[in-house]
């Protein structure tokens, strides 16, 4: 069964289509990589795929069910910029998501339920490498340390569909490379499905087992915006994914 189905999507913003007859299958565990000129509805299609945009005509599914209307654990989001508390520190920045979770009303954990937030934290917290930060604040962290604590928050929740977008374009060079083999490693260890815009054409291809290139087909040079893009390329990367000298 696919994880992600979406048929014929339009994208249709006033009288601008941004996204048209848009096709697109993947399974679980696959890792695709979305690349493509500024302003071409890579961010608009992920916000589909996170369920908080709609299609304005065509079909979208997840695991072969009509898409859900809203945001739920299944699938996580890590932005460019961090989503971490300020007044929380590490741990409890990955234990507020499940506390949202599993009490709504009160927003806080007792008992067993507490004990067993906090072990699921510390082991995702080991995951990312931010077991010996646990105790501190966002302010104290490095941008690298804040995007590790943003992925943990999402991955707790142990999402089937992680989506990223452009999660590292704010980090020096050297810290997005130990970012790339932190989530090769836990990707090939959890195995959930990612779809990931970034504008680094060597990223898109080091880290994805496929890559998407969105495009217009057809440009009018008078009303840019009378045609919008599709996927005009889907590259098979799982080869050079795994001749990656690490
Ligand atoms: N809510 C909205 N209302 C109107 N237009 C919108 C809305 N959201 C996005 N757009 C337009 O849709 C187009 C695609 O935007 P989107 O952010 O998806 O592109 P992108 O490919 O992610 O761009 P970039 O690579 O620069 O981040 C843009 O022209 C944008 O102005």
């Amino acid at each position: 069964m696919n994880l992600v189905e979406a048929k014929n999507i339009w994208k249709i913003y006033g009288d601008s289509i941004v996204l048209e007859n848009l096709n697109f299958s993947m399974k679980e565990g696959e890792f695709c990589t979305l690349v493509g000129p500024s302003g071409c509805g890579k961010t608009t299609f992920l916000r589909m795929l996170l369920g908080v945009e709609n299609p304005t005509k065509g079909k979208l599914f997840f695991e072969g069910n009509d898409y859900p209307q809203e945001p739920s654990d299944e699938r996580g989001i890590v932005f460019q910029r961090y989503s971490t508390l300020s007044h929380l520190n590490v741990i409890d920045n990955v234990i507020i998501g499940l506390e949202f979770e599993s009490s709504k009303f009160f927003g806080k954990l007792f008992g067993s339920k507490k004990k067993e937030a906090y072990e699921k934290a510390e082991e995702i917290l080991k995951a990312v490498g931010l077991q010996d930060a646990r105790n501190k604040f966002p302010h104290e962290l490095s941008g690298g340390m804040k995007q590790r604590l943003s992925i943990a928050q999402s991955l707790v929740k142990k999402p089937k569909l992680l989506l990223l977008d452009e999660p590292f374009g704010a980090l020096d060079p050297g810290i997005s490379l130990d970012m790339h083999e932190l989530l090769l490693d836990i990707h090939s260890k959890l195995n959930f499905g990612v779809v990931m815009v970034t504008h680094d054409i060597s990223e898109a291809f080091k880290l994805g087992t496929r890559v998407l290139v969105f495009d217009k087909v057809k440009v009018d040079e008078k009303y840019p915006n009378r045609y919008g893009s599709t996927i005009v390329n889907d590259i098979d990367s799982s080869k050079e994914r795994k001749n990656v000298k690490k």
